[in-house]
């Protein structure tokens, strides 16, 4: 068994459940905070302490370096065509801008890191979250390689309650020949809404979703999802989105959502 399985087992023990649960309502007060502390993700790294006393601290360190530093999958890679990296550009060039004196400070818009590091940095902490939640991803992002099936970035405007995605659609996700699969389609939408949900309200599930699709997506194209707020009821968050080609001419696909706030508890209960 490998050094690092041996440690995921330690952290599957009495305490390391307790302090999972600890660590998962951690994740609910930092997500409610919206995804502040994941988007001071270049800020210092915090201080790390050794969770188990026994183990060497070399071997401690060298893991530690390996689960604080999860793969960002919403950086550009070398499948990106011009279109996503022109609207990746875009949309991240206003993340930070420089005022007349030269000074930089922060932009209207967020580049949010990929789902594995959002819940990373959501936890603010707990050893045993960064182990085991290092290793979370969504099932987007499960295809090992680059460009076939997800490439997706998502960014977030704090001021008017947005949020855009940059979609790439991979030869693995098509449907109708030559075009992406509706279910697929169906997948960024979910994602899209259900993070912009999560970055407005804290921790949500989906319980309804409605696609109107309205024009089909060329397999392989760049498309723009637009997320927008459209109200919020008690523990219910209601959004919509669009897809469209990556002028915002275009109209493919429009949907709405509806995400209800959850706790770990919920999650448990299944
Ligand atoms: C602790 C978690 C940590 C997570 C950390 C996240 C970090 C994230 C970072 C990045 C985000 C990534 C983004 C991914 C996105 C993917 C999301 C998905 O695909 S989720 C999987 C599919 N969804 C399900 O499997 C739900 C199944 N449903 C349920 O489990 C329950 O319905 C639940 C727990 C969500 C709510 O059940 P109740 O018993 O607590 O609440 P009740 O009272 O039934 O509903 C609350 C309100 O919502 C309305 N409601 C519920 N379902 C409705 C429906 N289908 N249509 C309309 N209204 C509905 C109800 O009428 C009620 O409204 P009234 O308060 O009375 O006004």
């Amino acid at each position: 068994m490998s050094f690092y399985r041996r440690q995921q087992r330690r952290c599957q023990n009495a305490q390391g459940a307790q302090k999972m649960v600890g660590g998962m309502f951690q994740i609910g007060r930092e997500m409610s905070k919206g995804f502040n502390s994941s988007i001071r993700q270049q800020l210092p790294r915090q201080t790390l302490h050794p969770p188990w006393s026994s183990i060497n601290s070399v071997r401690t360190m060298a893991v530690l370096q390996w689960c604080s530093n999860p793969r960002d999958f919403s950086l550009p890679n070398s499948s990106w065509g011009s279109d996503m990296r022109r609207l990746y550009e875009h949309f991240n060039s206003q993340c930070e801008i420089e005022t007349e004196a030269g000074e930089k400070k922060w932009g209207p818009w967020r580049r949010l890191p990929s789902y594995n590091r959002s819940l990373k940095y959501a936890t603010g902490g707990g050893i045993l979250s960064k182990v085991i939640q290092s290793k979370a991803r969504l099932f987007t992002r499960s295809i090992k390689e680059k460009g076939a099936a997800f490439e997706y970035v998502m960014f977030v405007n704090k001021v008017e309650q947005k949020c855009v995605c940059v979609f790439q659609a991979g030869h693995l996700l098509e449907g109708p020949p030559g075009h992406v699969h509706g279910g697929a389609i169906a997948t960024i939408i979910d994602t899209v809404l259900g993070t912009h949900a999560t970055y407005l309200s804290g921790p949500v599930m989906t319980v309804n979703l409605s696609i109107n699709y309205r024009r089909p997506i060329p397999l392989g194209s760049t498309v723009l999802l637009t997320s927008s707020l459209d109200k919020k009821e008690g523990r219910k968050t209601f959004v919509s989105c669009q897809v469209t080609d990556t002028e915002g001419s275009k109209l493919h696909t429009e949907a709405t959502g509806l995400f209800v706030s959850v706790t770990v508890e919920n999650l448990l209960r299944g």
